[in-house]
């Protein structure tokens, strides 16, 4: 049975105050399920970030909840929050963020330093392989392309078998070739091994790669599109998006 992962419950976050107040969020509400590969689209400051933000506690919300398997991140004691940031969320970033003097193993196993998780050699060698990073686990960053950068920051990220992958525009730097590549690999392991995603995109191509996708406009949700099941093909899929972005943008794939 597929369990409850996330729950975003009339989640708000507001900048600034009375006359010059922002509503980032403004009560979004949505459930994330086991091994859902989601994408977040949105024009610019529409929210995509604060959500990201909140939901790895990098941001404090000024209302509602997140539960993660039920339990109320705010409510974590300090040893959960440490656990939830260090074990139990994986973040991809844009740029990145790889140590440079460290090489690419290196950087991919520093988690499972930090948080004393023991021998990895396994784990990191599946997930070379699935990534298809094998020949450059020695290599340091400035030896790498943007693409080999974020296959290793995407190892990283999912060494410890997170609970969630947070994703923000992770094909932001990469060329094309590369950001399909990227993606082609996340579908693998969320298909394999069961990774649950949260991904943030403007590129409806990026996104047809997720099984749901949701647009959010002014802090809350107003629409979704679920990849029909059991095979519609990415292009179909990608047309829908592309329809939906059409409709609440005048027509061009880039509004969003
Ligand atoms: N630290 C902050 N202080 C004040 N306002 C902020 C802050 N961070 C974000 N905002 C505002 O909140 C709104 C949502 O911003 P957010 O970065 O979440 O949007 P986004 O959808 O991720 O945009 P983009 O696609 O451009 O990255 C915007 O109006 C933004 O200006």
């Amino acid at each position: 049975m597929t369990g409850k992962k996330l729950e975003i419950e009339s989640l708000t976050k507001y900048y600034g105050k009375k006359e010059n107040i922002t509503k980032a969020l403004n009560g979004i509400s949505f459930q994330v399920v086991d091994s859902e590969f989601i994408g977040i689209m949105g024009s610019s400051g529409s929210g995509k970030t604060t959500l990201l933000n909140c939901i790895s506690t990098a941001s404090n919300p000024t209302g509602g909840r997140i539960l993660l398997k039920g339990q109320d991140i705010s409510k974590f004691t300090r040893k959960e929050l440490e656990n939830y940031r260090g074990r139990q969320m994986g973040y991809l970033f844009q740029n990145f963020e790889l140590i440079d003097n460290m090489t690419a193993a290196e950087n991919i196993l520093l988690p499972a330093a930090i948080h004393n998780a023991g021998r990895m050699k396994h784990r990191l060698k599946e997930l070379a392989v699935c990534l298809d990073i094998e020949d450059i686990l020695g290599k340091f960053p400035s030896e790498l392309s943007g693409g080999q950068k974020q296959r290793a920051a995407a190892a990283r990220a999912l060494l410890l078998n997170p609970e969630i992958l947070l994703a923000d525009e992770p094909t932001g730097a990469l060329d094309s070739k590369n950001a399909r590549l990227l993606m082609q690999k996340l579908s693998d392991l969320n298909r394999e091994q069961k990774a649950t995603i949260l991904m943030v995109t403007h590129d409806a191509n990026v996104a047809s790669y997720c099984s749901r996708i949701l647009f959010i406009q002014d802090g809350v949700i107003f629409h979704q599109l679920r990849k029909r099941v059991p095979a519609e093909s990415r292009q179909e899929f990608y047309d829908r998006i592309i329809a939906v972005m059409a409709q609440l943008g005048g027509g061009s794939a880039n509004v969003l």
